[in-house]
């Protein structure tokens, strides 16, 4: 990987007096998608809170080029990191142009960028958002950080967790028009959306970084997933596929 946007060395994170992050590495490449992967508890969502100086953390976080370590998780936001959180944290009975107004931040907020890459969301702009689609909803999730121009790093976690197939492939669709405009570190635990986006990724393993390289490469070595994501069957490295794109149709979850 060439220089990094996001460069994390030797992450060590204690809650409640208990070791979670015990050395986490992780670079985030300044284009595409960066995957973060692990099993369940390896300390992903940790990692991420992290970076965001959500949690007290001791190593190096250096965004941009500079060190964030000691900075507030606002003053680290407002160097321009964009955060989608697992649950989306959208307002369901608010319209769409209600939740996009919500996050303004700039004097001239991104709507050109927003509407360029999902143009469903002019289309529903009056809908309520709680009855749009499941890929509609992340739109609106990666569309509030991307109204905010001094975004340079969108961070997703876990974006398709205890969704259906279908919503999934709606958000895979999401995600990928989004990384046409924006970087984006994806925590992430459905390979098949991994091996659909992720050029670069990270494996953590009890809180430490287990593995770094080309995503293809890792999911393309049945031993090393196993090994590494506990994957259970040879099969399961190669994941079924994500459905193509279809055009986003909404109204169903
Ligand atoms: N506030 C906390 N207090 C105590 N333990 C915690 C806390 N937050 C996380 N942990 C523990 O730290 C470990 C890592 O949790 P984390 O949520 O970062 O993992 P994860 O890789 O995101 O897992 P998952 O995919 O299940 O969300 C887990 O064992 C979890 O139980």
């Amino acid at each position: 990987m060439t220089s990094s946007l996001l460069s994390v060395r030797g992450l060590k994170v204690v809650v409640g007096g208990r070791h979670i992050l015990h050395g986490v590495d992780l670079d985030v490449a300044p284009v595409g998608v960066t995957a973060l992967l692990g099993r369940n508890g390896a300390g992903k969502t940790t990692t991420v809170r992290g970076i965001l100086g959500l949690v007290p953390r001791t190593g190096s976080v250096i965004y941009d080029g500079l060190e964030t370590n000691g900075l507030t998780t606002h003053r680290i936001v407002q160097r321009g990191i964009g955060y989608v959180p697992e649950d989306r944290g959208i307002f369901a009975s608010l319209t769409v142009a209600e939740n996009l107004r919500l996050a303004e931040r700039d004097p001239d907020p991104a709507y050109d960028l927003v509407h360029e890459l999902f143009p469903e969301l002019r289309q529903r702009a009056r809908q309520a958002a709680g009855t749009l689609s499941g890929g509609q909803q992340q739109m609106v999730a990666i569309g509030r950080t991307l109204l905010n121009r001094s975004n340079r790093l969108v961070i997703a976690d876990e974006p398709t967790k205890g969704l259906a197939p279908r919503v999934v492939t709606e958000v895979a669709v999401a995600l990928e028009r989004a990384a046409q405009a924006v970087p984006i570190l994806l925590v992430e635990q459905n390979l098949a959306l991994v091996r659909r986006l992720a050029d670069h990724c990270a494996v953590l393993a009890d809180g430490r970084t287990a593995h770094a390289g080309p995503a293809a490469e890792l999911l393309a070595d049945a031993d090393k997933s196993r090994t590494l994501l506990g994957v259970g069957r040879r099969a399961d490295t190669a994941p079924a596929p994500v459905a193509p794109a279809a055009p986003a149709t909404g109204g169903d979850h």
